[in-house]
């Protein structure tokens, strides 16, 4: 029997990552070839903004994907998140040249009080959420904190795209298949103190570590790539990553939903005090997926070194914390 349609809000849906996720959400590649979607739009309430909207839709339009069952338009967070199984908050403003990540928490932390509010009210109660626009964990902790009917655990932020930067680097220093790699975590913030750890990672069943087995290079070459690759894109494109980010989140609800057969994968999660991070900071952690829930990897050993990336990443996740605590 054919399932009946869900439904996945998208906001910013005209902006860069919009363009690049819409047409994949609506072909089957974030839910499954059988699974239909009714996309619930949202932009902000201006004439320019509506009109871009109306002009992808038109193109959602013709090419006649079979499991797209419905889209809506709208300016308003109610209409946009009535309902919504799946919630993808990407709209925000974007970081140029020379800014950090948390420079836009002034600009961007009130969208989310007001779109947490919004799905506290209307969305399913079941409804999984993720943030893409940036600083991702914060702006997650501030939708999460502005939804109390709704579980903590529904509110995630990306990190997927620093876990997929890592592997990417690590397949390509090794000079083996990207999909080879098992084990991989990237701890803490979405933020350049993230930490990609591969000390438990497997590529074609060998350890990493034993591989690469080259601590400098893991310090001074891998770790600062990973974490500075969104600013090396704007330094290349004028533009932050678009298509990636819109792939790592296709990725990030793929298996939350669907599951990952025991495969390690990251997620900006609450905490619930696992490894020391205090209860419900949004904080990237090695999770595995099943039955549409997922289950933080733990009981791993953290030795000194990732002792202390861990403390510098939760610590700039606190000082995030504590610059928006007048909103909550
Ligand atoms: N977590 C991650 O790994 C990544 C996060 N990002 C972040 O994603 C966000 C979006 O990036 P882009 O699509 O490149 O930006 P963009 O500027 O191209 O698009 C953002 C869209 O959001 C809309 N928007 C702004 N406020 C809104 C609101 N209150 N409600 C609904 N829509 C709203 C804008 O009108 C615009 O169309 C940025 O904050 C960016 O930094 C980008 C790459 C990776
Ligand atoms: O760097 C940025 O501002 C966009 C982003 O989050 C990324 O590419 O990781």
């Amino acid at each position: 029997m054919s399932k009946s349609p869900v439904r996945v809000a998208v906001t910013g849906a005209a902006g860069q990552i919009g363009y690049a996720l819409l047409f994949r959400i609506a072909s089957g590649e974030m839910l499954g070839k059988d699974q239909p979607v009714i996309l619930q739009l949202l932009e902000i309430p201006d004439e320019k903004a509506q009109n871009a909207l109306k002009g992808v839709i038109m193109e959602l339009d013709d090419c006649a994907f079979p499991l797209l069952a419905g889209i809506v338009a709208t300016g308003d967070p109610e209409v946009a998140f009535k309902d919504a199984d799946y919630a993808l908050l990407v709209g925000a403003r974007p970081r140029g040249p020379g800014m950090e990540r948390k420079d836009l928490l002034s600009a961007n932390a009130q969208i989310f009080t007001a779109q947490g509010k919004a799905l506290n009210k209307v969305a399913s109660r079941n409804v999984k959420v993720l943030v893409v626009g940036n600083p991702a964990n914060t702006n997650a902790y501030i939708a999460m904190k502005s939804a109390p009917d709704l579980p903590a655990k529904n509110f995630t932020a990306m990190l997927r795209l620093d876990h997929n930067r890592a592997a990417s680097q690590i397949a390509a220093k090794l000079g083996k298949p990207v999909d080879s790699i098992e084990k991989l975590a990237v701890w803490g913030n979405h933020s350049p103190t993230m930490y990609a750890d591969y000390r438990f990672a497997t590529i074609g069943g060998a350890s990493v570590k034993d591989s690469i087995n080259d601590e400098a290079w893991n310090k001074d070459t891998f770790l600062p790539t990973v974490g500075k690759r969104g600013a090396a894109i704007i330094a290349a494109r004028g533009l932050s990553s678009a298509a990636s980010a819109a792939n790592a989140a296709i990725d990030h609800m793929r298996d939350w939903a669907l599951g990952t057969n025991g495969k390690w994968v990251t997620m900006g999660v609450p905490s619930k005090g696992e490894y020391g991070i205090p209860k419900d900071v949004i904080f990237g952690y090695p999770v595995t997926t099943e039955n549409g829930e997922y289950k933080i990897v733990e009981g791993l050993a953290i030795d000194a070194f990732s002792q202390e990336r861990i403390d510098f990443t939760l610590k700039e996740l606190l000082e995030e914390q504590d610059g928006v605590k007048h909103l909550l």
